[in-house]
């Protein structure tokens, strides 16, 4: 442990391989490896565990309350949390920092009770929300944090200009020791599980669902088959606390009007979440990665698969254009499929300008967790310098 280490409990919304858990443990382990004192909170049901080993002290918050919908769901997961941090008392951290609604809604209710004197908040992206008790706890949580983080600079400005917060920018980071180009013997026996055939392999992460655009990038990929007819398209991935039902049917029925089948060895394959080994296996199987989301906080996936040495198609739209480049993706009009198509085409068949000797490297180490780590304890020692009193 350092001198002035701090004692930071990181909190998340579930175990699940997903964006918000995935930078908390990121965040955790670069923390913890500076000699920082972590503690992650996950809301966990039936002895449910995060997908990935925590590289620190780990605190469950059991879930107890009814899950049934969406709404419940989420209360039952804020209750928890502030049952499990509420128990730990107002001096157990110097840091509270929540990386979603659900936890930054914990935060915010101890935070009104006294039981705690503040805390920051992670924006990854937000969502649109009909639901108003959704849409008031997703306001909540970054209306009532003491500091607020974006992982790209176009949400930075988001929260600005539609929401009046001023957040900071701290990027997310790539673990270039995890995801690499080096293959695997266990590469081809993840293809053979997963019924991939020897076609080509068209990726996209994240599951079916509409942030992620899939069904753009099903009529692209029907476009694909036609000059392709070996190619399939695997979708991993998914494990959202939303519910995407109603998409995923349309998704279906979508995919049966074009001709396209679902399945192993299928012209569509949906492998669900996948074990963290898996995904860069996945990942350097793939010949191409589409990622043509509508929105996203930053991308994360697209850096991942570029450190596999798999090219990536991103949508023309920020916050892919803060970082990316012609040297480093190939452009797709995301409300284009024929612009999705011509994309994965051009990529396929060697046609992009992507360069994986220099730009791709020198893009990668711009984004490391020991880096985004070290931003945030500034950010972190900014934010408690400025408290009137000291937590402890
Ligand atoms: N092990 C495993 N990892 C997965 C799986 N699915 C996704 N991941 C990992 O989870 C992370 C993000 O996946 P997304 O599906 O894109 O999650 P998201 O919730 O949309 O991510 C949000 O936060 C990210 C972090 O800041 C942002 O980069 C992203 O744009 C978005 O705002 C990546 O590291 C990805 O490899 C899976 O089935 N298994
Ligand atoms: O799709 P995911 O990663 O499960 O995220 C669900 C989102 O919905 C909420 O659970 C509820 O607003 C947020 O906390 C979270 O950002």
């Amino acid at each position: 442990m350092i001198m002035d280490a701090l004692r930071i409990a990181l909190l998340t919304h579930s175990v699940n391989p997903r964006g918000g858990v995935v930078h908390t443990l990121e965040l955790a382990s670069a923390l913890s490896a500076q000699g920082h004192d972590v503690t992650v909170f996950a809301p966990a049901t039936n002895g449910e565990t995060l997908f990935r080993t925590a590289p620190c002290r780990v605190v469950y918050a059991p879930v107890t309350d009814s899950q049934a919908g969406t709404v419940a769901l989420v209360d039952a997961r804020i209750r928890a949390l502030k049952r499990s941090v509420g128990a730990h008392g107002p001096t157990a951290f110097d840091v509270l920092h929540a990386e979603d609604s659900i936890s930054g809604n914990a935060l915010a209710e101890l935070k009104e009770e006294g039981v705690i004197r503040g805390f920051v908040r992670t924006v990854h992206h937000l969502d649109h929300f009909d639901d108003p008790r959704l849409a008031a706890w997703q306001a909540r949580a970054y209306r009532d944090a003491d500091q607020v983080f974006c992982v790209s600079d176009t949400w930075t400005r988001e929260m600005s200009g539609r929401y009046g917060i001023a957040a900071v920018t701290v990027s997310n980071g790539v673990d270039t020791t995890r995801y690499t180009s080096q293959a695997l013997p266990a590469d081809e026996a993840l293809r053979q599980r997963l019924g991939l055939g020897a076609g080509t392999l068209i990726l996209a992460v994240g599951g079916v669902e509409a942030r992620k655009n899939t069904l753009a990038l099903l009529d692209g990929f029907a476009l694909v088959r036609r000059a392709l007819p070996l190619a399939q398209l695997v979708i991993a991935g998914g494990a959202s606390l939303l519910d995407h039902d109603a998409y995923t049917q349309r998704f279906i029925q979508c995919a049966a009007q074009h001709g396209l089948s679902l399945g192993a060895h299928e012209s569509i394959v949906l492998t669900g979440p996948l074990e963290d080994a898996a995904m860069p296996a996945l990942f350097r199987s793939a010949d191409v990665l589409a990622m043509v989301s509508v929105r996203e906080g930053f991308g994360l996936v697209a850096l991942e698969a570029l450190a596999c040495g798999t090219p990536v198609v991103a949508s023309a739209i920020a916050p892919f254009t803060e970082y990316l480049d012609d040297a480093t993706c190939f452009w797709a009009t995301p409300t284009d499929a024929d612009s999705i198509a011509a994309a994965l085409l051009r990529v396929i068949r060697g046609d992009s300008a992507i360069d994986f000797a220099h730009a791709v490297p020198a893009l990668l180490a711009r984004f490391s967790w020991d880096a985004s780590a070290r931003r945030h304890v500034d950010a972190y020692r900014a934010w408690l310098a400025h408290q009137p009193l000291a937590i402890h």
